[in-house]
C-alpha cells in the first residue's frame, strides 16, 4: 500500500475515539496500513502529543475489538501520533497544518499521499475543503482524498450546494462519502451469499412476490438530541442507509451485477423508484415518533421527553414506506422500508418473499446486524436438509472474513483508493430527490405523525401499509413467524464471525 498522511479533523470527537482509532490500531496488527504512515489530529482543544497519543491509547483499550494484546506493537502504533490545534475558520492553522505535514513527509520520506478526514459536524465541511485547497495542502503531487461522514447535506437543496463547494476543491473520484451500512460485511458479501444459497436452492426460476427492508432500534435519541432533532429518522437512516440496502439489493437481481456496472446499476435503480408526489405521500407513507413505553422489561420515556428534545416536536422517529421501481424485473414486487428508534429489537434484515402457490411461503432472510446470516425459510413442514444444502452451506462459510467493523473496511478501501463502497454523488442526489417530496409533505403537515408506544415495533399504520397490499412484516411479534423455524423448516447459511 502506498504511504499516506492521515489527516484527522475533529480528532478529539467521540467518533474518532470509538471508531476510527481502533479501526486503524486493527489495521494495524493486521498490517493492512501502509508501512510508512503519519497520522496528525486536530482539534480545538490544547493537547500535546504525548498526551494525544494517550488519549487514543485509552480508546484502543475501551473499544479495541480484539483487544490490546501487545503493548510494544501498540507504542510502535502510537509512534506514528501527532496532534495540532486547529480552529477550521483560522487560515493561518492551515499553514501551521501544511508546515507539519510535510516536515512528518520529510522525516519519515514519505511520498505526499494525503487522506482528509472530517469527523466533525457537517457545517464545517465546506470551510475545512476549501481551507485545504487554498493552504496548499491538496497541491502536493501525491494523491488527496476526502473522507467525510453524513449526513451529506439537509435535503436537496443543501446537498447539491455543498456538492458545488466541495467540487471547488476535490473532484468526484477524490470524494469519499462514507455510509457505513455500505461498510457492513453481510452487505459486501450479500452478492456472493445470496447467489449460492439461490442456485443450490433451485430459486432461480422464482418470483419475488416482496421485499422488506427493516433497520429498527431499541436505543433512542440518547446524547444527540441536537442532531437528531433537526433530521428525524428520514434524514439520519431513510435517505442514505435504507435507501443504500435497497440499491445493494437490486445490483443482485434479476443478475449478479459486474463490480465496473456496480455504479450504473445502482444510479438506474434510484432513477426508476416511481416518485410519490407530495399531495400523495399519505398513501405509502407512516411516520411515527416513540411515546414511553417498556422495552426488555425498562422503562424509558418518550421522546418528547427526552433531555435536549421540544415538548412539542414534531419530529419523526420512525418511518415505513411503500416503494415500487418501474423496470421490467421489478414492477409488479412492492418493497417495503422501515426504520425507527426505541422498536422491540436490534435487527437490521431484508426478507424476500416468494411467490407460491397455496398457503405455503418462502423466504430468503439476509440479516445483516447484530447477526449476519443467510437463511431460506420453507413453510412446508418436514423437509429434511440434503447433501447439496450442507455442502452449500459449508462452501459458503468459506467465504467468512472475520467480524470486521465497517470502519475497517471503509478506512482500507479510503487508504487503497477503492471507493466502491462509498456513496457517489450522483446515488445520493437521486435519493434526496426522491426523499424530497417527502420532506415537503413533512413540513407543511400533509401527513400524521403517528405516536407509537416504545417497545413495540411501530405505529399500527405500518402493519396497514402493507395489509392493503395483502401482506404483513415478517419476524414481528404480532405476526405468526416471529422467530422462524417454529412453523416451517428453516436453515441458515451462517456468515461465521
Ligand atoms: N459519533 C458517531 O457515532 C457518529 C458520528 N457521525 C458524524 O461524525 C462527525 C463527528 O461526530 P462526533 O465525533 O460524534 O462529534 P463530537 O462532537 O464528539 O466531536 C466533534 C469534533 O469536532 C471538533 N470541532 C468542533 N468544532 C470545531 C471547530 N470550530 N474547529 C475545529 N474543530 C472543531 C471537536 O474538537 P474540540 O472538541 O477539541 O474542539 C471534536 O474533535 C459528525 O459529522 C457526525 O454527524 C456519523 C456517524 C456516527
Ligand atoms: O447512522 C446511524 O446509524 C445508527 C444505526 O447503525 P447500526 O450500524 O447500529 O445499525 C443509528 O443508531 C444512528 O441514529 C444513525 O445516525
Amino acid at each position: 500500500m502506498e504511504p499516506a498522511t492521515f489527516v484527522l479533523f475533529g480528532a478529539t470527537g467521540d467518533l474518532a475515539k470509538r471508531k476510527i482509532y481502533p479501526a486503524l490500531y486493527q489495521l494495524f496488527i493486521e498490517d493492512k496500513l501502509p508501512s510508512s504512515f503519519s497520522l496528525i489530529g486536530l482539534g480545538r482543544r490544547e493537547l500535546s502529543d504525548e498526551t494525544f497519543q494517550s488519549n487514543v491509547e485509552q480508546s484502543l483499550l475501551t473499544f479495541s475489538r480484539s483487544g490490546v494484546k501487545d503493548a510494544e506493537g501498540m507504542k510502535k502504533f502510537l509512534r506514528a501520533f501527532r496532534y495540532q490545534v486547529l480552529e477550521v475558520n483560522r487560515k493561518e492553522d492551515y499553514k501551521k497544518l501544511l508546515q507539519m505535514v510535510e516536515e512528518r513527509e520529510q522525516s519519515l520520506n514519505l511520498v505526499p499521499n494525503r487522506m482528509f478526514y472530517l469527523s466533525v459536524g457537517p457545517e464545517f465541511f465546506e470551510t475545512i475543503a476549501a481551507n485545504i485547497h487554498e493552504s496548499g495542502l491538496g497541491s502536493a503531487n501525491g494523491w488527496k482524498r476526502l473522507v467525510i461522514e453524513k449526513p451529506f447535506g439537509h435535503d436537496l437543496l443543501s446537498a447539491r450546494q455543498l456538492n458545488l463547494k466541495l467540487n471547488q476543491a476535490f473532484n468526484e473520484t477524490e470524494i469519499y462519502r462514507i455510509d457505513h451500512y455500505l461498510g457492513k460485511p453481510m452487505v459486501q458479501q450479500m452478492g456472493q451469499l445470496l447467489h449460492a444459497s439461490l442456485s443450490e436452492l433451485d430459486f432461480s426460476s422464482r418470483k419475488i412476490a416482496s421485499v422488506q427492508i427493516s433497520a429498527i432500534e431499541t436505543l433512542g435519541v440518547e446524547e444527540r438530541a441536537g442532531y437528531y432533532d433537526h433530521a428525524g429518522a428520514i434524514r439520519d437512516m431513510f435517505q442514505n442507509h435504507m435507501l443504500q440496502l435497497l440499491m445493494m439489493l437490486t445490483i443482485e437481481f434479476p443478475n449478479r451485477s459486474k463490480v465496473d456496472e456496480v455504479g450504473k446499476i445502482k444510479r438506474q435503480i434510484m432513477k426508476s423508484l416511481v416518485p410519490i408526489n407530495k399531495m400523495d405521500v399519505h398513501n405509502h407513507i407512516v411516520r411515527g415518533q416513540y411515546g414511553s413505553g417498556v422495552i426488555k422489561g425498562e422503562k424509558v420515556v418518550g421522546y418528547r421527553d427526552e433531555s435536549g428534545i421540544a415538548s412539542d416536536s414534531q419530529n419523526d422517529t420512525f418511518i415505513a414506506a411503500r416503494l415500487q421501481i418501474k423496470d421490467p424485473f421489478w414492477k409488479d414486487t412492492p418493497i417495503y422500508i422501515r426504520t425507527g428508534k426505541r422498536l422491540n429489537e436490534k435487527a437490521t434484515k431484508i426478507v424476500i418473499e416468494f411467490t407460491s402457490e397455496g398457503s405455503s411461503k418462502d423466504l430468503l432472510i439476509i440479516e445483516i446486524g447484530p447477526n449476519e446470516a443467510i437463511s431460506i425459510q420453507r413453510s412446508e413442514a418436514g423437509k429434511e436438509l440434503s447433501n447439496e444444502d450442507i455442502a452449500a452451506r459449508s462452501q459458503l462459510n468459506t467465504l467468512e472474513e472475520g467480524a470486521k467493523d465497517a470502519y475497517e473496511i471503509l478506512i482500507h478501501d479510503a487508504l487503497v483508493g477503492d471507493k466502491t463502497y462509498f456513496a457517489h454523488w450522483d446515488e445520493v442526489e437521486l435519493s434526496w430527490e426522491w426523499v424530497q417530496p417527502l420532506l415537503d409533505a413533512y413540513q407543511e403537515n400533509l401527513l400524521p405523525l403517528h405516536i407509537y408506544p416504545s417497545g413495540t415495533y411501530g405505529p399500527d399504520e405500518s402493519d396497514k401499509l402493507l395489509a392493503r397490499d395483502g401482506f404483513h412484516w415478517w419476524f414481528d411479534s404480532k405476526n405468526e413467524l416471529n422467530n422462524y423455524g417454529t412453523k416451517g423448516e428453516s436453515y441458515t447459511y451462517e456468515y461465521n464471525t
